[in-house]
């Protein structure tokens, strides 16, 4: 007689913990589902683990394969067979420059962030496996990755404005298609993890070949992500000092210059960011040139922002002619930076610029003249109408749109 086969693993306990660790008391999640397998184990698993939480799922169509639009009320079936709401959202690519796979990921997660905004959601679910984070390990050693990078995919992230959770970074690929085959459960495959042309599929078909362990590599990113996070309270220590003020950024120099490199370079990305509120750091070796010409005692630009040594102080502050080129806001969110309340139609809000600084008397407002040149200003046509930053002036309100707990989260940010 035939021994039975074993019965497939149950990977649904050790996701489950999971997600009781990184989503415990939120009341409402989304959770992302491109059709695929790994996705479809994780919407099948959250119903399961819902238990009076709100659950809702959504589907980007990218309209770059040709039955994406069925895959997506697919999608929206099984949702429907499990009683979660599902929404597909729709991305109209302007034009086809840059990266393909990149501008489809950042274009997903905008919309998904969105989404999950809309909807009050504390935070959105996806599927990354053990070997995603194997294969991303892989390729970023292959491309010599800094830490950041070798930390491949961390169980959560705060990314375009919301928190991402991963909580299936402990489980296989393949352990989680055999639980869903053993269910019976369907997913759409799709053709394109399949074709040599994309990199993370020439390197699963090395680890494949190579026949590494998919676990370990997925563990290996886990202590390089922990090693990362020690980092970053080293870094949060080196900028205790650091004072927030009128969208400009001052540390201390001393603890920054007796700080390893790597620190430095932390707390020079943070600092950038905080200021232009910018969604990637700056390039590894331009975030460096600039550390250098720092040390000497020279004032650097870096990423739209003006890095100047001040005495014992280093100041970071938004560079005028990136706030020039800031897209005029008539909503009052201005240059991923400021919020102003108070606008009338027809008034919009743009740089206050050089030219008209002389009629405001710039001196009395202790800001530096590229520092209001680069401050928010409430414009009709081509005539200011006021310049919150330099002299308030009612109904006009101004809010810096991060303060110093945001700065912190950014020390910390992966
Ligand atoms: N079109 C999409 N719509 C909604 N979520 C998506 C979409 N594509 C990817 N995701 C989310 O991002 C995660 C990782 O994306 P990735 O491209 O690695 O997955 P995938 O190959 O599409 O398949 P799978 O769903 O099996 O993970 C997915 O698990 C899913 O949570």
């Amino acid at each position: 007689m035939a021994a039975a086969a074993d019965p497939a693993p149950d990977p649904t306990p050790a996701i489950r913990a999971a997600l009781d660790r990184l989503a415990g008391d939120m009341p409402a999640l989304g959770v992302a589902v491109s059709g695929g397998g790994d996705s479809v184990a994780l919407m099948r698993i959250m119903a399961g683990w819902a238990c009076g939480r709100r659950i809702m799922v959504a589907t980007v169509d990218h309209g770059l394969r040709e039955n994406s639009t069925d895959e997506a009320r697919q999608v929206a079936d099984m949702a429907r067979s499990l009683g979660l709401p599902h929404e597909t959202l729709t991305w109209q690519p302007d034009g086809m420059a840059g990266n393909l796979m990149a501008n489809a990921r950042d274009a997903r997660l905008r919309l998904l962030s969105d989404w999950g905004r809309r909807n009050d959601l504390a935070a959105v679910a996806l599927g990354h496996t053990a070997d995603d984070r194997a294969e991303t390990l892989m390729m970023r050693l292959a491309r010599g990755s800094g830490i950041d990078g070798l930390a491949a995919m961390a169980e959560w992230r705060d990314a375009f404005g919301t928190r991402w959770l991963r909580p299936m970074l402990g489980a296989g690929r393949a352990e989680l298609r055999d639980w869903l085959r053993a269910q019976d459960f369907a997913w759409i495959d799709d053709p394109s993890n399949d074709r040599d042309e994309f990199e993370r599929v020439r390197i699963r078909k090395a680890i494949a070949a190579m026949d590494l362990d998919i676990a370990a590599l997925s563990r290996a990113a886990a202590h390089i992500a922990e090693a990362r996070d020690a980092l970053s309270h080293y870094a949060l220590l080196a900028s205790e000092d650091a004072v927030a003020r009128n969208g400009s950024l001052t540390l201390l120099r001393r603890p920054l210059s007796d700080a390893p490199v790597e620190i430095r370079r932390r707390l020079l990305v943070a600092t950038c960011r905080w200021i232009t509120g910018a969604d990637y750091p700056p390039r590894r070796a331009t975030v460096l040139h600039a550390l250098d010409a720092v040390a000497t005692g020279n004032r650097v630009t870096l990423d739209g922002t003006i890095i100047e040594p001040c005495g014992d102080r280093l100041r970071i502050l938004r560079e005028p002619a990136a706030a020039l080129r800031a897209a005029p806001s008539t909503d009052g969110i201005w240059d991923n930076r400021w919020k102003i309340g108070g606008l009338r139609p027809g008034q919009h809000v743009a740089a206050v610029g050089f030219a008209p600084l002389p009629a405001l008397n710039w001196r009395l407002s202790g800001l530096r003249r590229d520092e209001a040149a680069a401050s928010p200003a409430i414009w009709q046509g081509d005539r200011l109408i006021a310049a919150p930053l330099l002299r308030p002036c009612p109904p006009f309100r101004s809010n810096p749109l991060r303060g110093p707990t945001e700065f912190r989260k950014l020390v910390m940010a992966h």
